[in-house]
C-alpha cells in the first residue's frame, strides 16, 4: 500500500480575523501550511489555485475568506455574493476535481431567528439580511459541488484580531461613559481562536481516515457553550476588561430594543446555535468564550 499523502492544509482569507487565528494555530501545531491572502489570490482565481494546490500537493483547503460587513451587504449585494457565494462555488469545484476536503466557515445569520431552542444542523434556515443569503447561497453552492465538505456555522466571532464586536466595545469604552447596546437578541460568542482549533482538528481527522467510511462530511455548528444577548456580551466584556486594568472605568451600558438601534440589516433576534453534533462526531468541544474572553484581555 502506498504512504497517503502528508498533510498540506490551504487557508484562504489569511489576513482576517479567523484567518490570522489559523495561521498562529497551524505554526504552534507545526503543520504544513500555505495561506492566501486576498493579495496572494483571489478565492474566484481558479487558475491560480488550480495550479498552487497541485504544485503543493494540498491535502485539504480550509476557507476563511469571506465578505463580513453584515450593514454594507444590503447596500453591496453584488460584491457579497461574489465573495460569499461564487468563490464558495470556484472552491467546491476545485475540492471535488482534487478529491480534497473543503473546510468553509458559514454562519448563524442564515436562520431566521424564531426558534426559542437552539438551532441544529437540520433546522430550516431563512437569512434575514443580504449577508446571511449569500452565506446561505455559498453554503448550498457546496453542498451541490463537492462531497468531501464541512461547513462549519459559526456566531459572533471575536477575538484579538480585525473588526469583531469585543474590539469595538473597548474602543467605545475609552471615548463614551454610557453605551445603549441591544438586549433582545441572543446568540452564542465564539473565540476565533478555538474556531481555528476546531477546523484544524476536524481536518486532521479527516486526514487520518482519508477515504475510510469514518469520514463524516456535511454541516456542522461551532460556537459557545453559552447564550447572552449582545448587552450581556457586552458587560462580559466589560467585566474583564475592567477587572483586568484594560479600562480603568466601566461605562454605563444600557439594555435596549432593537428599535432603538436602528441598522440597514435586520439581524435575527435568536441564533444560539447547539454545537452537540461536533462534540459527538468530533470530540470537539463548544467555545468556552468567558474563558478566552479572561485569557485575551490578560
Ligand atoms: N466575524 C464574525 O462575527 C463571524 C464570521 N463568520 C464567518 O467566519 C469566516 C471568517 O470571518 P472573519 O475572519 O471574521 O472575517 P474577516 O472579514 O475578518 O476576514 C475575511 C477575509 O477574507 C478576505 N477576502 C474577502 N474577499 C476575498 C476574495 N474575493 N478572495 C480572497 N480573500 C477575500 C478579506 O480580505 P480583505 O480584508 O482584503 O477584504 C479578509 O481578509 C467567514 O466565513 C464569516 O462569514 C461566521 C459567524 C460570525
Ligand atoms: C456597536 C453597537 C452595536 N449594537 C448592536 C447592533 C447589532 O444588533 C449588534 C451586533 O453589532 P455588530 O454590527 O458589531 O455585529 P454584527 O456585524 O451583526 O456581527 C455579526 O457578524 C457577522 C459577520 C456574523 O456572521 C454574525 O455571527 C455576527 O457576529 O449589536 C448596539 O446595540 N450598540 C452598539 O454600540
Amino acid at each position: 500500500m502506498s504512504e497517503p499523502h502528508a498533510m498540506h492544509l490551504l487557508v484562504t482569507g489569511a489576513n482576517g480575523q479567523l484567518g490570522q487565528c489559523l495561521a498562529d494555530q497551524l505554526r504552534v501545531q507545526n503543520i504544513t501550511h500555505t495561506l492566501l491572502s486576498r493579495e496572494d489570490a483571489d478565492i474566484n482565481d481558479t487558475v491560480v489555485l488550480e495550479k498552487l494546490i497541485a504544485d503543493k500537493g494540498i491535502t485539504a483547503i480550509i476557507n476563511a475568506a469571506a465578505y463580513t460587513a453584515v450593514d454594507r451587504a444590503e447596500s453591496e449585494p453584488g460584491l457579497a455574493k461574489r465573495v460569499n457565494e461564487d468563490g464558495p462555488l470556484a472552491l467546491a469545484k476545485l475540492s471535488a476535481r482534487f478529491d480534497i476536503p473543503l473546510l468553509h466557515v458559514s454562519t448563524d445569520y442564515v436562520f431566521d431567528g424564531t426558534k426559542i431552542t437552539p438551532y441544529e444542523e437540520s433546522d430550516a434556515t431563512g437569512p434575514t439580511g443580504m449577508y446571511g443569503q449569500t452565506k446561505l447561497a455559498g453554503e448550498q453552492a457546496i453542498s451541490r459541488h463537492a462531497t468531501k465538505y464541512i461547513i462549519m456555522r459559526t456566531a459572533w466571532v471575536f477575538s484579538e484580531y480585525g473588526n469583531n464586536f469585543f474590539k469595538t466595545m473597548l474602543r467605545l469604552a475609552k471615548e463614551r461613559d454610557t453605551l445603549g447596546v441591544v438586549a433582545d437578541q441572543f446568540g452564542c460568542p465564539t473565540y476565533a481562536g478555538d474556531i481555528a482549533k476546531a477546523l484544524i482538528a476536524i481536518a486532521s481527522q479527516l486526514h487520518s481516515s482519508a477515504g475510510g467510511n469514518e469520514a463524516r462530511y456535511g454541516i456542522y455548528h461551532y460556537a459557545g457553550v453559552e447564550a447572552v444577548s449582545w448587552h450581556g456580551f457586552a458587560e462580559a466584556i466589560f467585566e474583564q476588561a475592567h477587572k483586568q486594568g484594560v479600562i480603568t472605568r466601566r461605562p454605563t451600558v444600557n439594555a435596549i430594543a432593537t428599535d432603538a438601534y436602528p441598522t440597514p440589516a435586520k439581524r435575527p433576534t435568536y441564533s444560539v446555535l447547539s454545537s452537540a453534533k461536533l462534540a459527538q462526531d468530533y470530540g470537539v468541544p463548544a467555545s468556552e468564550w468567558r474563558l478566552a474572553l479572561e485569557g485575551l484581555l490578560r
